[in-house]
């Protein structure tokens, strides 16, 4: 079906897709470094990953330096509606002027990855990096009972924040820094209260400073379990709810950090009455917190839902985070990312006057009905007209741009 007759078909159901296209657009999806190199990052050439991270797979071409991972995240772009903005971990610094340790990143690490995203039109977020380092072997960071410990991390943090709002504000969009730690125990701890109250402590440390918020807003990030961390994570989801709540932070919620069978999108409505701002991390687990691509699935597309029906959209950063090493990783990233565009182009695109009709009037038969009738409404032409004006590739020709890159760059990285 062409754009217009769909546009039509949408119509009668009461749904502008113009509006839809126009809320689409004004959305940006946070880009995740991390996809380029199997989350290795630039700080050394055998860095290890750590804090119950883990990247399967061995597909020839992954990003060896910044110019690779540059390039490559250059193609990404090529194949993704809209504009978006990049997700920074803090290990992907340009350290090559020499090793400066986490507690004391700068800006100068990261002036270079700033030009380039004003270059290349794209807002920027960050992430302290609190893994893969001698200081996190023993899986804690800013809980370690060794006030050493804590403090190395809660000032690698501190430096994350300034970093960011530098970011911000050089780039005039406010860049969302999100701590995620990896503490937890393997095994059953007799002692579950006092690593909570030492992260309470160090995070308060960490945000003690306070930064405009129009250059930086500070995200906390929550996980059930790692490898290493089966029997008990210190920044649980519950942790961190009140954590947010309490000191009005961004709450971020990862698609792979609950129970397989909890519905991440149920948590918006509620976590919206509590936090200012919600933090996204859209992803697939597959039984655990595996960071399969994001694909569209129904967890996938009820998340979106939500968003739209709560209005949330301009309340909520959107970003990825998965890491698959088995495929190619620039296709990784552009199914991941159209994915979740397709996933909100679903959400903005259902006829929701009519369905919120029926609710309030009580017709639950015509509301199961509408929802189902809004599956087959042909919201791939509208897709298929997003990508046209953005000169994108459409679903069917993505891809073999994808196979060109891999023949001609990829390929020739041994
Ligand atoms: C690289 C990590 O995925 C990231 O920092 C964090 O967001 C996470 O989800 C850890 O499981
Ligand atoms: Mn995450």
């Amino acid at each position: 079906m062409d754009y217009s007759a769909a546009k039509e078909r949408y119509a009668s159901f009461g749904v502008d897709t113009e509006e839809a296209l126009k809320k689409l657009s004004a959305t940006p999806i946070s880009l995740h470094c991390w996809q380029g190199d199997d989350v290795g990052g630039f700080e050394s050439p055998d860095s290890s990953l750590g804090g119950g991270l883990a990247v399967t797979g061995n597909y020839p071409g992954k990003a060896r330096s910044i110019d690779e991972l540059r390039l490559d995240l250059e193609k990404v772009l090529s194949l993704i509606p809209g504009n978006h903005r990049l997700n920074l971990h803090a290990i992907y610094g340009d350290f090559s002027r020499g090793k400066v340790d986490r507690d004391a990143i700068s800006i100068e690490q990261f002036q270079g990855w700033i030009d380039w995203c004003s270059a290349n039109n794209l807002g920027l977020d960050f992430n302290p990096s609190c893994f893969g380092h001698e200081k996190a072997e023993d899986g804690l960071t800013l809980s370690s009972p060794d006030a050493g410990i804590r403090d190395f991390w809660i000032a690698h943090c501190q430096a994350s924040r300034k970093i960011g709002a530098e970011m911000g504000k050089q780039l005039g969009s406010p860049c969302v820094t999100n701590v995620w730690i990896p503490d937890g125990m393997k095994d059953l701890p007799a002692d579950r209260l006092g690593p909570r109250e030492r992260l309470a402590a160090s995070l308060d440390k960490v945000f003690e400073e306070s930064l405009d918020p129009a250059h930086n807003l500070d995200a906390v990030e929550s996980k059930l379990f790692g490898i290493g961390s089966e029997s008990y994570v210190v920044g649980s989801h519950e942790f961190y709810m009140g954590y947010a709540t309490t000191r009005q932070k961004v709450l971020c919620l990862d698609a792979g950090h609950f129970h397989p069978t909890e519905s991440v999108a149920d948590k918006i409505s509620s976590a919206l009455l509590y936090v200012p701002e919600l933090l996204l991390h859209v992803s697939r687990g597959v039984r655990w917190d595996s960071d399969h691509v994001v694909i569209l699935d129904d967890p996938t597309k009820a998340i979106f839902e939500e968003l739209v029906r709560c209005d949330a959209l301009s309340r909520t950063h959107i970003g990825l985070d998965f890491f698959d090493a088995s495929i190619n990783r620039i296709a990784a990233w552009a199914i991941g990312t159209r994915s979740a565009q397709k996933g909100l182009l679903m959400a903005l695109l259902q006829p929701m006057s009519k369905i919120i009709e029926a609710e309030a009037t009580g017709n639950y038969t015509e509301r199961l009905a509408l929802l189902e009738i809004s599956r087959t409404l042909p919201w791939g032409s509208v897709w298929e007209e997003f990508c046209s004006r953005n000169q994108t590739p459409g679903e069917g020709e993505w891809f073999a741009e994808v196979k060109a890159y891999e023949d001609t760059v990829l390929a020739k990285r041994s």
